[in-house]
């Protein structure tokens, strides 16, 4: 049993969807999956695994930021995850974005972390897997979803670390970075390394330039979105 995701292989998932939120774990596991079992609570970093339209789907909290996604993530590699799908929210790099918009980040960007450079000499731009995230699109467009594909950046900042990070963050808007969040590179970086499926579906919460958060019910309404649009591909490639 790894230390810090308390479960058997058996109990988890082949597929593991990741919010990083706890609450959020729960609230998708008791909405969404039928007959969801908890199988760790250590550190209040809960992980459930039910089934949808009759597929094993897990739902773990990863925390947030690359360094507590990155002890899940390896974790799950331990307890044999094949396929990974982050489900996040994020803060819009551009006024074009509405709030409980969402977006498929087709690669991560940096700012702030070293987490693309893990080999020396090498930064890597590990992308999502194609096929999850054509479906993840197919089934927001059928579901008739506001939905966005491209880049997105993962920071270790959520207020910024200097005076400087707000212009970085205008220079990735300006290069079409659509939003920021905290731990997909991680997650692509990592999915590559062991071989996994990885993609990672964000709803927009904030807006960062003009400092304009979402209401909970306007969050609540992107976290169903990207859950059911998620459960739909899962339904679509697994089912
Ligand atoms: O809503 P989650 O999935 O936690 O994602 C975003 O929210 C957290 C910051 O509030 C960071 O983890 C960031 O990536
Ligand atoms: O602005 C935001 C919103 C959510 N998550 C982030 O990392 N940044």
């Amino acid at each position: 049993m790894p230390i810090h995701i308390e479960a058997k292989a058996e109990e988890v998932a082949d597929i593991v969807l990741l919010p990083g939120n706890p609450q959020r774990a729960e609230y998708m596991a008791q909405k969404f999956l039928d007959d969801p079992q908890l199988y760790t609570d250590y550190r209040e970093m809960y992980g459930y695994t039910g089934t949808f339209n009759g597929v094993e789907v897990s739902i773990q909290t990863t925390g947030m930021g690359v360094p507590s996604i990155g002890i899940m993530l390896e974790e799950l590699k331990m307890l044999g995850a094949k396929t990974l799908i982050r489900v996040g929210t994020s803060g819009a790099l551009t006024e074009d974005l509405d709030q409980a918009d969402l977006i498929i980040g087709q690669s991560a960007a940096t700012v702030g972390t070293t987490i693309n450079q893990l080999d020396q000499d090498i930064t890597l731009a590990p992308g999502a897997d194609f096929e999850l995230i054509k479906n993840l699109y197919d089934s927001a467009v059928n579901l008739d979803m506001p939905v966005h594909v491209g880049q997105i950046a993962t920071s270790d900042y959520f207020y910024g670390k200097t005076d400087d990070y707000t212009e970085q963050l205008k220079r990735l808007a300006d290069r079409g970075v659509l939003a920021v969040e905290m731990e997909t590179a991680a997650l692509y970086n990592i999915a590559a390394k062991y071989g996994l499926r990885a993609a990672t579906v964000l709803t927009v919460s904030d807006h960062v330039f003009s400092q304009v958060r979402a209401d909970k019910e306007k969050i609540q309404q992107g976290v169903d979105r990207m859950t059911e649009m998620v459960l739909d591909t899962v339904t679509k490639l697994y089912g």
